[in-house]
This record gives structure tokens, C-alpha cells and sequence, in this order.
């Protein structure tokens, strides 16, 4: 574990890339005050630095590196510390981010400071005072598009730029999303990916974000959002589409042996490097994969990392039909369109009938992989592989 807690502490960043209220744990916390003269702005200072405390949405790293820039600025001046190695790369974007603002007066960066979280702080009211269609709650950020027409009602992961990888908000999202979806009056809904991509799997910057009680509780709570998360899936009581727009990874193909019905680009692939993450399956893949497709074929996947075509994913059962990329989203639509002006009731009392059977199970099943899984999370072999990857040294 010395080894690990010596990459973690690397890894750790008191705002960075982390939640919005990291943005205020950076260390030097406590202000000092300027003189009379500057008492004004330096209380405005302090209130934008509470206020920053309370933002609803997460603004992103590109902010919370300008936020902690404007911060040491104003409250140290420039840049005064070395700058950090290139494997500490955390600490080196704070660095660039700070040392960026050269001799920026104080007051100047205090301003600036007070400015960005005002806007912050607006654009984070005015998301929340939107008045939803359907009554729908709206997900916490943009990261997650719900829409609902003819009957179905339509999930969308919206990171394109990320591969639409799931931060640990997105789960949150999801999970509400398909409460409300799962009591709406649509008859089908639908998950899919914004942009070339299906999913990329778990964001692996979700691994830089230790709270307090350290590494253990962040594998614990982990644990519990993947579970919950999972049970979501396994207690969806409507017909559950994925339409697999582009490559899926990692969680986002576990999953889908929970889904009813899996149409896929033929540009799709399906892959699951578990191994190579020092991970292991979740999503209940342990027992729905070696149930559709043959325990030795599921091997190949969960264990050994190989990455399935749409088409031997639909030989092998995951995905119920291929479409030419060309018409993929049309011809989807159209099929998917006339299914869900079917009998509603109908529709989701059969599909309770064949699913219902298996649910003690697959809860069984899904609470024993997220016990594995946060002892893995634990592991050399993981966090060896997620530091690679934030350091770019490694992709799948
Ligand atoms: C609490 C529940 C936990 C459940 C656990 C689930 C387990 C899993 O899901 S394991 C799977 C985890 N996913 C990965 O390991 C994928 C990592 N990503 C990649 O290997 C590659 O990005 C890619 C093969 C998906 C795509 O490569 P490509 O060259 O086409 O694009 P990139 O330039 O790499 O990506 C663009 C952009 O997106 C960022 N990104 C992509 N995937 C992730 C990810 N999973 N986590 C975080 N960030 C991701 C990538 O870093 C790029 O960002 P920048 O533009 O800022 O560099």
C-alpha cells in the first residue's frame, strides 16, 4: 500500500480536477488582510470565496484551475514555488495555471477572482431555475440530456469531447433519470452517447477525487454508487434500449446485459479491459456474459480485454441487431418509433415476466462484484494503470 499512497498523494488535488467544493481545500485557505484602504474588495474576496462553496455545478477543470490561480495570486502574488515534476501532473497544471498569471497585481487577480465566481454563481442559478418539460427534474449538469418524445423517452450522454466517460455526477444523473423515466408515461426508453462514442467507460479522473477519510472510504462509497447504480438497471421495469452509437467501453458493455434490446452501429466496438485496469467485471457481466455467450467467450472479454466488433457482439448475444452506420440512426428511430405505440402495460408486464425471475440474483450478484471490486480499486495493479492513463502514458 506504501506504494500506492505514495501515487495517490501525486494523484490528490485539492481542486484541480476534483468536485466544486475541493475548489476551496486548496491550503492556503485563510486570508490576510490588506489595510484599510483595501477592506472593501477584500471582502468581497472572502464572500466569492464562501460563495464558491456553494456552486450547484460543477464548473469544470478549466475553472477550477483559473479559480485557484486568480486565489494564489491574490492572496500570494506571483508564482513563488518550484515548478513540479512532469510526473506530478496535478500539481504541475496548478503550477502552469498560477505561474500563467505573471505579475498580475493582487488586487487585479483579487478582482478578476470576485468577477469569475459571480458569473459562476449566476449561470449556476439560472440552470436551476429552468422550468422542465414534462415535469421532469433536469440532471444536475450538461453531462446528461433527457428528452422525451412518441412515447420514449431518451437518455443521452453528453460529453463528447470525454468520450462520454461517466464522472461520479453522471451516475447520480442516471440513476434519477431512470427513477423518473422508469415512472413516466413513455412506453420505451432509451440510452445513448452524443458524438462518436458510445461511452468510455468509468471517467478515470473519478479515481483523483480522496475524500477526507482517504482512499479506503473513496472505494467504499465507489462500491455503493456502483451498486446502486447497477440495481437501477437490474429494477428497470419498462423496455430498456441501448442504442450504441459508436464504441462502448468498460461499464457501458457490462451493462448491457441488463438492457432489453441493444442496437448497434456497425462502427460500435465492445470492449471490457479489466484486466488491463487491474480491475475486475461488474454490471453483473460475471454472470449475464458467461449466460449469453459461453463461459470460455466471456473469458476472452472480462479477463483477457478482447475487443468484440458489433457484429461478433451480436453473434455472441450482446447486441440484438447491426445497422450500417450510414442509416444507423434512422432506421433505429423508425423501428423504435413503431414499438413504443404498442400497449404500454403489455409491453412492460412481458418484460417483467421475463426479467423477474433473475432479479434476486442478479442484486446478489451485483452487490458481491462492487465488494470485489472495491478491493481492487485498492490494488497496485489499478492504481498503477489509472495513473498511467492521467499521465497519458497509457491508452486502451
Ligand atoms: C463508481 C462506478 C465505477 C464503475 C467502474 C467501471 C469500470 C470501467 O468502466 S473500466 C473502463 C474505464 N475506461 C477506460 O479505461 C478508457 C480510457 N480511455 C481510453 O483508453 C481512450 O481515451 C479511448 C480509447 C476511450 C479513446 O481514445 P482516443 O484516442 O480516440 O481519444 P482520447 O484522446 O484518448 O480521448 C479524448 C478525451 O477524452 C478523455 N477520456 C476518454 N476516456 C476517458 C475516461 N474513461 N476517463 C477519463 N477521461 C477519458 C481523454 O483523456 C481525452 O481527454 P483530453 O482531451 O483532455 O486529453
Amino acid at each position: 500500500m506504501a506504494g500506492v499512497a505514495g501515487r495517490l498523494a501525486r494523484l490528490r488535488c485539492s481542486g484541480a480536477l476534483s468536485s466544486p467544493l475541493q475548489v476551496t481545500r486548496f491550503p492556503a485557505l485563510q486570508l490576510h488582510l490588506c489595510g484599510p484602504a483595501m477592506r472593501a474588495s477584500q471582502k468581497d474576496f472572502e464572500n466569492a470565496t464562501n460563495q464558491v462553496k456553494l456552486l450547484k455545478k460543477d464548473p469544470g477543470n478549466e475553472v477550477k484551475l483559473k479559480l485557484y490561480a486568480l486565489y494564489k495570486q491574490a492572496t500570494e502574488g506571483p508564482c513563488n514555488v518550484p515548478k513540479p515534476g512532469v510526473l506530478d501532473f496535478i500539481n504541475k497544471a496548478k503550477w502552469d495555471a498560477w505561474n500563467a498569471l505573471g505579475s498580475l497585481p493582487k488586487e487585479t487577480a483579487r478582482h478578476n477572482y470576485v468577477d469569475l465566481v459571480a458569473s459562476l454563481s449566476a449561470s449556476s442559478e439560472s440552470s436551476i431555475q429552468v422550468t422542465p418539460a414534462a415535469d421532469r427534474k433536469q440532471p444536475g449538469s450538461d453531462a446528461l440530456v433527457v428528452t422525451s418524445q412518441d412515447g420514449i423517452t431518451t437518455i443521452t450522454l453528453n460529453r463528447p469531447d470525454k468520450k462520454n466517460a461517466l464522472t461520479t455526477q453522471m451516475y447520480h444523473d442516471i440513476m434519477l433519470a431512470l427513477e423518473a423515466a422508469g415512472k413516466d408515461d413513455s412506453a420505451i426508453t432509451v440510452l445513448t452517447g452524443n458524438g462518436d462514442y458510445y461511452c468510455s467507460g468509468n471517467d478515470l479522473t473519478n479515481f483523483t477525487d480522496i475524500p477526507p477519510g482517504g482512499v479506503e472510504e473513496k472505494a467504499r462509497s465507489g462500491a455503493v454508487l456502483l451498486r446502486d447504480f447497477v440495481d437501477c438497471f437490474i429494477d428497470f421495469p419498462k423496455p430498456l434500449v441501448a442504442v450504441v452509437n459508436g464504441p462502448a467501453v468498460g461499464i457501458s458493455v457490462t451493462i448491457l446485459g441488463l438492457f432489453d434490446i441493444v442496437y448497434a452501429t456497425d462502427r460500435a466496438t465492445f470492449h471490457t479491459p479489466f484486466s488491463h485496469l487491474g480491475q475486475s467485471p461488474e454490471g453483473c457481466s460475471s454472470y449475464t456474459f458467461p449466460k449469453m455467450m459461453g463461459p470460455s467467450k466471456a473469458t476472452e472479454m472480462l479477463v483477457f480485454g478482447k475487443k468484440l466488433t458489433a457484429r461478433e457482439a451480436c453473434t455472441q448475444g450482446l447486441v440484438t441487431e447491426v445497422f450500417p452506420d450510414s442509416t444507423f440512426q434512422k432506421e433505429v428511430w423508425v423501428r423504435l418509433k413503431a414499438y413504443s405505440k404498442l400497449p404500454p402495460n403489455a409491453m412492460r408486464i412481458s418484460k417483467q415476466v421475463i426479467r423477474n425471475t433473475e432479479k434476486e440474483k442478479l442484486h446478489a450478484i451485483n452487490a458481491e462484484e462492487s465488494n470485489i471490486l472495491r478491493e481492487r480499486w485498492l490494488s497496485d495493479e489499478c492504481m498503477n494503470a489509472v495513473v498511467s492513463f492521467l499521465s497519458k502514458k497509457a491508452k486502451l
